[in-house]
């Protein structure tokens, strides 16, 4: 646990915030005294999430596509009538579906790189130029995924979130003029909502092929990300860590 009023009146936008790591982030600023706009596509899942997150503290649903660069426009004008202000963003919206390199189709293939690349890039740009740039501070968060030895049996994304990676280190340098701090956090195989979407037998026993022998929680996630964010890490940017029990540097995770 962190000290209570860790992030105390911080204005902070979590994108794909209805669901699993993106709502257990938002879950967690709440709790540490932080005002959170959550955004996501499905506005009716996105609304009751908010609903539930407004018993921990000021929550406001703002619906909207990262693909989209009208949307995301959209979702900052929002928090400018709103809050005035944005402190905080954190681009977790993102995913893909496994299959392999050669079976991808090229609307396949850019839907994945829309979604985790495009999109990421879009709303860090948008946010930058409406917030964080004449506030001169801000502080960005990227969810990416393990790709640490390249992501074989999901090739799209990890060229995606390589791409956000190098977005990152880019953007520590060349946004450090205006006290921006931008990290990335790159997850290993983490308990959450977002496992539903692969086939039982491409997890079946995928514990046991990580070192520390189980899967991360989205709580965990969430403690690394209120860390990140948090004056703590104020001399880290530009990094990526890895929160996967060891994952990347050991052995093979998934039969391709
Ligand atoms: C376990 C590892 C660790 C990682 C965990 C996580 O990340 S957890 C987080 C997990 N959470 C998430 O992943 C949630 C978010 N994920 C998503 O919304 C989708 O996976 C998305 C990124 C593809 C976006 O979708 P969209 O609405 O833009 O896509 P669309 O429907 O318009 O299709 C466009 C093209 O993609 C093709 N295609 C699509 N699906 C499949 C498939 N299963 N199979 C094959 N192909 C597929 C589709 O056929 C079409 O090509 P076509 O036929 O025209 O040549
Ligand atoms: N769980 C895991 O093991 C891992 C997860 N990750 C990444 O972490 C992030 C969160 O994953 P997790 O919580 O598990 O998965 P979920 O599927 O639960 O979360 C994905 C969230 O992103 C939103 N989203 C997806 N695409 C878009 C879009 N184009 N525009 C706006 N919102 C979007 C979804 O909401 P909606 O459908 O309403 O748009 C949903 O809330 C993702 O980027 C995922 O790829 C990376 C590595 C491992």
């Amino acid at each position: 646990m962190f000290i209570k009023d860790l992030l105390k009146d911080k204005v902070i936008l979590v994108t794909g915030g209805r669901s699993g790591i993106g709502y257990q982030i938002a879950r967690s600023c709440l709790l540490y005294g932080a005002v959170v706009y959550i955004t996501s596509r499905k506005e009716e899942k996105l609304k009751a999430a908010a609903k539930k997150l407004k018993e921990l503290g000021p929550c406001y649903a703002i619906a909207g596509d990262i693909r989209a660069v009208e949307q995301v426009q959209n979702v900052a004008e929002h928090i400018k009538a709103l809050s005035g202000r944005l402190d905080i963003l954190v681009n977790n919206a993102g995913g893909q579906f496994p299959a392999p390199a050669q079976d991808i189709s090229p609307n396949g293939w850019n839907a994945v790189i829309n979604n985790n690349l495009n999109g990421t890039w879009y709303m860090t740009q948008i946010m930058a130029k409406e917030f964080f740039i004449p506030q001169q501070s801000g502080s960005i968060i990227n969810i990416i995924a393990n790709m640490f030895r390249g992501f074989p049996g999901m090739v799209h994304t990890g060229a995606a979130r390589a791409g956000v990676d190098n977005i990152t280190k880019t953007l520590a340098v060349e946004w450090s003029r205006f006290n921006i701090r931008i990290n990335a956090i790159a997850p290993g195989i983490i308990q959450s909502t977002g496992l539903e979407q692969y086939p039982p037998e491409l997890l079946k026993d995928v514990s046991d092929r990580i070192p520390l022998k189980r899967l991360g929680t989205t709580k965990e996630v969430a403690d690394l990300a209120v860390f990140l964010m948090s004056p703590m890490a104020n001399f880290i940017t530009g990094e990526t860590i890895y929160i996967d029990g060891g994952q990347r540097l050991w052995g093979d995770v998934f039969e391709f």
